[in-house]
């Protein structure tokens, strides 16, 4: 790799505040280069140094080898562009103008011709930007996302090397966002483009750069990769907010969710039946939390991790099919005037007014658990390989945990852990098998779990069989799934 740009031992003062202290970092050619940091952390600063807007007062820059001093103005213009965090507009300049004035750099000093390069330039760089219907329009009538994109035309117009760019995202949208730091991505990969470019949101800046320098007043506290920064003791300490590291649903990048404050939860939140309340109807059991719970579960509607208010457990015939289920599963909600978004939806072919529900309270929490059970499609897991064919019968077991308190992601998997060991268990008591296998069943086809939690009150990082919740769940759950099985054996006059 070829570095671009070197910063060596850079420290930077305005009269008597020293606002760098320091800085040493290299950027490579076609990378894109966040520099990040709470207000006054000295961003602005380095990036005029880097634009050669401030003179380096102590340490080096070099580029392409070659001290950023000498380079005349002219050619400086032609390797970098700027996109600075404010811009006076210049009044009575169209866009198109706006965007033409980036090709200076390119124009004989005195003999200064319009080629048809410059053209194709300029218009490529309006349409780059989204503003091909707006290219004659005056400057002053843009809206201030629009004027900030027109300004990053006349940036890219230059064809620069190197761009550097002061929050360049500023008072845009979130399309336009995205539409911008995609584009720069594509710059940067394909014509080898070089970024440096200030970020506010940290989010944008893991999933768009490549590396990360953060400052803190004035100093790097932190350079790497976006996995490597975004850890939140570091933000924590240079923030000063709680923050949680998350992970991106569909790209290997770190998301960071910052934490509000939160009052205390008062006696009632943390006591589960004040929290919950719980409605039969014909065909399904509806539960609703006072406030959302975070969720785990493999549920048809709201699967995986999910904020919560309505647990619905839906009885559907024995002979229900349908192609798209979680469609006619959400349609059914909506006629019931239950919000789907906030929804974790079940279904089960088991009479609904067989629910189990029991209850466990101690002193740092609480824990409830409802259970329907059938065992029509009972399979045993580790001979399943054996089945060729699958005929679907009644039977699934739904399981609904609601626990107060705080759980880890490690915390809510180990419950799953726990509550399939235990529900495994009860199976074995009441001798359910496999009836292709003739061998013990260890559950249903289409078994279905939710761990909920209040999220406030005491935070439990593991919920394994020996932990405080998991011998809970562990005993609740296995006794919840023995009495559903049993009442699903009494309906169906079977032993
Ligand atoms: N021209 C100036 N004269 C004196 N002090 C300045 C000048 N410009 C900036 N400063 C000070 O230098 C420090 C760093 O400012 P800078 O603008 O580089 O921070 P920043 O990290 O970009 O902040 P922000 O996130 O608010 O844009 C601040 O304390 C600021 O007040």
């Amino acid at each position: 790799m070829i570095d671009v740009l070197e910063v060596n031992n850079v420290s930077y003062r305005y009269q008597r505040k020293q606002v760098l202290h320091d800085i040493t970092f290299t950027v490579e050619k076609g990378e894109i280069f966040g520099i990040l940091g709470p207000n006054g952390s000295g961003k602005t600063t380095l990036l005029r140094l880097l634009s050669k807007e401030l003179s380096v007062q102590s340490g080096s820059i070099t580029v392409n080898g070659r001290p950023l001093a000498s380079f005349s103005h002219k050619e400086w213009a032609r390797f970098a562009a700027v996109l600075p965090q404010t811009i006076d507009a210049v009044f009575g300049y169209t866009v198109k103008e706006t965007v033409e004035l980036g090709r200076y750099a390119h124009q004989h000093r005195f003999f200064p011709v319009w080629t048809e390069e410059d053209e194709q330039a300029v218009d490529a760089a309006i349409h780059e930007v989204g503003l091909a219907e707006k290219a004659e329009e005056s400057i002053e009538r843009l809206s201030g996302g629009e004027r900030q994109r027109a300004y990053l035309a006349r940036a890219l117009a230059q064809n620069p090397e190197l761009l550097l760019l002061d929050e360049p995202t500023n008072h845009m949208d979130i399309t336009q966002q995205l539409h911008l730091l995609n584009q720069l991505v594509r710059a940067s990969k394909e014509k080898k483009l070089t970024v440096i470019a200030i970020f506010h949101d940290m989010n944008i800046a893991s999933l768009f750069c490549d590396r990360l320098l953060m400052l803190k007043e004035g100093k790097a506290v932190a350079l790497g990769t976006p996995e490597e920064l975004m850890e939140p003791a570091l933000l924590r300490s240079v923030f000063h907010a709680p923050v949680s590291r998350q992970v991106h649903p569909t790209v290997s990048k770190p998301l960071l969710a910052f934490l509000p404050e939160r009052g205390l939860p008062t006696a009632e939140e943390r006591d589960l039946p004040e929290h919950l309340t719980w409605a039969t109807m014909d065909d399904c059991i509806v539960i609703t939390a006072a406030k959302p719970l975070k969720v785990l579960s493999s549920a048809l509607v709201g699967s995986g991790f999910q904020w919560a208010a309505h647990f619905v457990n839906r009885q559907v015939s024995k002979d229900y099919h349908c192609e798209d289920a979680e469609l006619e599963m959400k349609q059914y909600l909506q006629k019931r005037g239950i919000p789907v978004s906030s929804t974790i939806g079940m279904m089960t072919a088991v009479d609904i007014h067989d629910a189990v529900c029991m209850y466990e309270k101690q002193d740092a929490f609480s824990l409830w658990a409802v259970v329907t059970a059938g065992v029509g499609n009972a399979v045993d897991a580790a001979r399943s390989w054996e089945r060729t064919r699958f005929v679907q019968k009644i039977g699934t077991i739904n399981m609904m945990i609601f626990i107060d308190g705080t759980l880890t992601d490690a915390a809510y998997v180990q419950a799953m852990m726990t509550a399939t060991e235990a529900k495994v268990k009860a199976l074995y008591e009441e001798n359910v098998l496999d009836p292709e296998t003739n061998t013990h069943a260890t559950g249903t086809s289409t078994d279905c779990i939710a761990i909920a939690a209040t999220q406030t009150g005491t935070t439990f990082s593991y919920a394994g069989t020996i932990t405080p919740i998991g011998k809970a769940l562990g005993r609740v759950v296995y006794e919840a799934t023995r009495e559903a099985l049993r009442r699903y054996r009494k309906q169906r006059g079977s032993s």
